[in-house]
């Protein structure tokens, strides 16, 4: 397995340190969950892999030389575009798609399809517009495909941004908090769908839920105050799949990440 992207070094907002020094590297694959409390600098971490700006003044080094999908806390649709075109937004700004709302960009290409399937077992569409149906689908927003986000609760509102973002084929995607809205049934089912469309993806998911990390961790980072800490190997997880949230091995794990970040 190769190297994704890695981060060395450490921030500071204004004069007060962030984080001491971390020394973070992604592998190409699997899921890499970064827990921690509120405030420490997860976002940050985030943000800064995606080459974007943040609030904090960092010194070190990032290297990323892979295309970075990244949803971030706030699901950050466009209010006046509707469910399907808030989703298919990046294949359209590419000429991937046609589109009403801008004007086409001449040097488009096509998107590669997803590789798994918003269905099990179903082969994926290649079509990107019936690849967008069929993850609105998968995240139960079939019938609200056409409706605006000020007409979504909180919860659809984060399914959507979910959506956008499988939907676009990037090696390494970054999500902060994605299923932080969701009722705890929802986001079980969010989970199962996440692990199984990105399962040859890189991931680096920020929660703050240890039973998120239990389930979903192939590595699992502590980020506190005084750095970072790599958590014990967990317990393998299923192909393409989340470990059973009922699981006596995954209760253990969810109690002693609990434990850890009470420490
Ligand atoms: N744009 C900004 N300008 C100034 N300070 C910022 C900015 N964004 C974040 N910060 C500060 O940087 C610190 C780290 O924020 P960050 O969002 O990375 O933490 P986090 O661990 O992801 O927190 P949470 O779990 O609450 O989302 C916080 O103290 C925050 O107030």
């Amino acid at each position: 397995m190769s190297v994704i992207a890695s981060l060395s070094g450490r921030a500071w907002v204004g004069d007060q340190p962030l984080f001491a020094p971390v020394d973070l590297v992604l592998d190409s694959e699997g899921w890499t969950c970064l827990l921690g409390p509120s405030g420490v600098g997860k976002s940050t971490i985030l943000r800064l892999i995606a080459g974007l700006e943040t609030g904090a003044r960092f010194q070190g080094r990032v290297e990323c030389h892979q295309p970075v999908a990244l949803m971030a806390q706030d699901p950050g649709l466009i209010p006046w575009l509707d469910v399907t075109d808030n989703v298919t937004l990046g294949a359209r700004l590419r000429g991937e798609l046609p589109t009403s709302f801008m004007p086409k960009y001449p040097g488009g290409r096509r998107a590669d399809p997803i590789k798994g399937s918003a269905r099990r077992g179903a082969e994926p569409p290649a079509d990107p517009a019936a690849r967008a149906d069929a993850l609105i689908a998968a995240v139960g927003l079939a019938d609200r495909a056409h409706h605006r986000p000020d007409n979504l609760s909180g919860g659809q509102r984060q399914r959507a941004a979910l959506a956008r973002t499988l939907f676009e084929n990037h090696p390494l995607v970054l999500l902060d908090e994605p299923f932080s809205a969701l009722d705890a049934r929802t986001r079980a089912q969010m989970q199962d769908l996440s692990a199984h469309l990105l399962a040859d993806r890189a991931v680096l998911l920020v929660t703050h839920d240890p039973a998120e990390a239990a389930r979903l961790g192939d590595r699992i980072l502590l980020l506190r105050e005084n750095g970072l800490t790599e958590w014990p190997a967990p317990p393998p997880r299923p192909t393409a799949a989340t470990r059973p949230y009922d699981a006596p091995e995954v209760l253990a794990l969810q109690a002693d990440l609990m434990r850890g970040m009470m420490a």
